[in-house]
């Protein structure tokens, strides 16, 4: 772990179930290699994470069962490790390749821009060849315009100690906001292709579908019955991403998803039991032992509790040597990047989620109260009466009370995008706006828009607000039935992930209270410069550039044509520039001393 990360707290553990064939999966990692620096449960670094592979490798080895590492993209965009260097990545590129991945593939935030997808391409693909599967994604090269698979389509390969043939597809969503230097190809075309049709009729033991896709979307689903159609009884193991949720789907008795979370917070473990290896002569008693299959999962927390605990190793024995030079190299990265340079100091702790929002605690309360109302000015128009749009899926984390550090402005607002707006709007028009970008998503999907990307992406996993139950004190302890859901969170547990999927409510590998999660809109707004009296006749409309095709929707929904021509820039700086001056300047004081 980085020196400054904070020990982890011992908490009650679930073991990890391990069969023939086992996985560890990470997936929107979004550049948090170093770890959480200001939460002790998820302070594991990416050293750690090769010396818990390399250990349990060692184990794999000696009990004669296999393991493979999954990556499911996402690695980039979301911390100072990976966006506060010029070029970005300059280090985080480097520091992931140390970590021996088996199946690895592309997220949307790998192709967002068109620099970042041509460092894929010419970076991530050779740091993984052979192992990097692009199954529908092309790249199209600079230098000659020509359109290539971004890397190859699929792997067929036989596991060292099991002898288990396996086919690996990897995929990424429907996604369409990417550069014009990729090619996303929808997930149903490519299952008409003749090289997929192939692939699917390969004799194989176990299908191995890889993807940035949530375990719930037409995406999987497709793919699930499209390889079930040519293979009536093969096991299929799915590992899926980018809602930044835990999450294990059954498709059928033989057909499991797995979903390992967000910003190295947790590690996917999988172990499936009962393959039956076709191809292989197999001892009539392990296939009696092995008759029905199993497919069993847990969610690790990333912290050096957790690794000891999973390994039966201590402090001194745990680290490899390999994982140790990778957390010093992860410190000198940081070091060299000033991450842990002081910007101010933020005076309570401000929730994505964990508060209601409008309301104290909300981090969409004070961007829109202190800082939208502070820097959507441009001083040629500051007296101009305006509304200002901002999507909630621009802000990416928490702000905790304490530091807040350069490290920390990646963290809340890693992307590169900027403010802009429409002059003079009718002010009756304008004002529709917002309402239409939280509640009428219908009328954007005529123009393939979704607004549920306007929020962050933990929004979809949860259909209403949870309301975590309040600890329980010693006099409700005792109070009764009507007091037994409370029973089950101790005082004692720390406050984490308790996670219901499809094969219950046992998968997390640390048991936790549980954190309140409240839904938010897909959109804020701030109202500045009104008249004192009475409405304006037009406004400024400002808005983040990223949301600029869903404001022209919306505008020409309430009558008013106007198209990007009519979009000018309102600030030069991007965002996470202008938040980091506010935070200087409104946040001052020193709270390391
Ligand atoms: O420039 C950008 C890029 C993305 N967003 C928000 O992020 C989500 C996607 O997040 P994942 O990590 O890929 O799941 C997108 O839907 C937007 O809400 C943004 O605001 N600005």
């Amino acid at each position: 772990e980085q020196p400054s990360a904070p020990k982890p707290v011992a908490a009650p553990m679930r073991p990890l179930p391990w069969g023939q064939l086992n996985f560890l999966q990470t997936t929107d990692t979004h550049g948090w290699h170093a770890g959480h620096l200001q939460e002790p449960q998820y302070s594991a670094d990416w050293g750690d994470y090769i010396s818990f592979a390399e250990r349990m490798h060692e184990k794999a080895d000696e009990i004669g069962v296999d393991l493979l590492l999954i990556d499911t993209g996402d690695r980039i965009e979301g911390n100072g490790l990976y966006d506060g260097s010029s070029p970005k990545g300059r280090y985080d590129y480097d520091i992931f390749r140390e970590q021996d991945i088996d199946v690895i593939c592309t997220g949307n935030h790998e192709l967002y821009q068109a620099d970042a997808a041509a460092r894929e391409y010419t970076r991530t693909v050779p740091n993984f060849q052979g192992k990097y599967l692009a199954s529908n994604l092309d790249y199209i090269k600079p230098e000659t315009g020509e359109t290539i698979p971004m890397a190859q389509r699929f792997r067929k390969f036989t596991t060292k100690n099991q002898g288990i043939r396996v086919l690996a597809l990897g995929f990424l969503f429907d996604f369409t906001g990417n550069a014009n230097n990729t090619v996303v190809q929808p997930v149903e075309k490519t299952i008409e292709e003749t090289w997929f049709q192939d692939a699917i009729r390969e004799d194989v033991d176990l299908f191995l579908v890889i993807g940035h896709v949530t375990l719930h979307g037409p995406e999987y689903k497709a793919l699930y019955r499209a390889i079930r159609s040519e293979n009536w009884d093969t096991p299929i193991q799915f590992f899926g991403g980018h809602s930044h949720i835990r999450d294990f789907a059954r498709y059928d008795s033989k057909a499991y998803a797995l979903q390992s979370g967000r910003y190295m917070e947790t590690i996917g473990w999988m172990s499936i039991d009962g393959i039956k290896r076709k191809g292989k002569k197999e001892d009539p008693k392990e296939l009696e032992l092995r008759a029905s299959m199993t497919f069993q999962r847990r969610y690790i927390d990333n912290n050096l509790f957790g690794y000891h605990y999973h390994t039966a190793l201590n402090e001194s024995t745990f680290p490899t040597e390999h994982g140790l030079n990778v957390s010093a190299a992860i410190h000198k990265a940081r070091k060299a990047l000033e991450l842990d340079y002081l910007y101010g100091c933020a005076p309570k702790d401000l929730w994505m989620s964990r508060a209601p929002y409008p309301s104290e605690n909300s981090l969409f309360s004070w961007l829109e109260k202190e800082v939208l109302a502070d820097v959507a000015t441009n001083p040629e128009r500051k007296d101009n009466p305006r509304l200002v749009i901002y999507n909630t899926g621009g802000m990416r984390f928490d702000i905790f009370k304490g530091s807040f550090t350069r490290d920390s402005t990646y963290i809340v607002s890693p992307f590169t995008s900027r403010l802009e707006y429409i002059k003079d709007v009718p002010f009756k028009a304008a004002n529709q706006v917002l309402p239409l970008l939280n509640n009428a998503g219908p009328i954007f999907e005529a123009e393939n828009l979704k607004t549920w990307q306007l929020a962050p992406p933990e929004q979809l996993g949860y259909q209403s607000d949870i309301i975590a139950p309040q600890l329980p004190t010693q006099d409700s302890l005792f109070a009764g039935p009507a007091q037994a859901p409370l029973l089950q969170s101790s005082p004692d547990l720390v406050p984490g992930y308790t996670t219901k999927d499809d094969a219950g409510d046992d998968g997390d590998d640390t048991l936790h209270a549980p954190i309140s999660f409240y839904k938010i809109p897909n959109c804020i707004q701030s109202t500045l410069s009104m008249p004192e009296n009475g409405d304006p006749e037009t406004v400024d409309l400002v808005f983040v550039d990223f949301i600029q095709p869903w404001i022209l929707t919306a505008l020409r929904f309430v009558g008013q044509t106007y198209n990007a021509s009519h979009v000018e820039p309102y600030r030069e700086e991007i965002f996470t520039d202008l938040l980091a001056d506010w935070i200087k300047e409104n946040w001052k004081k020193d709270c390391t001393k």
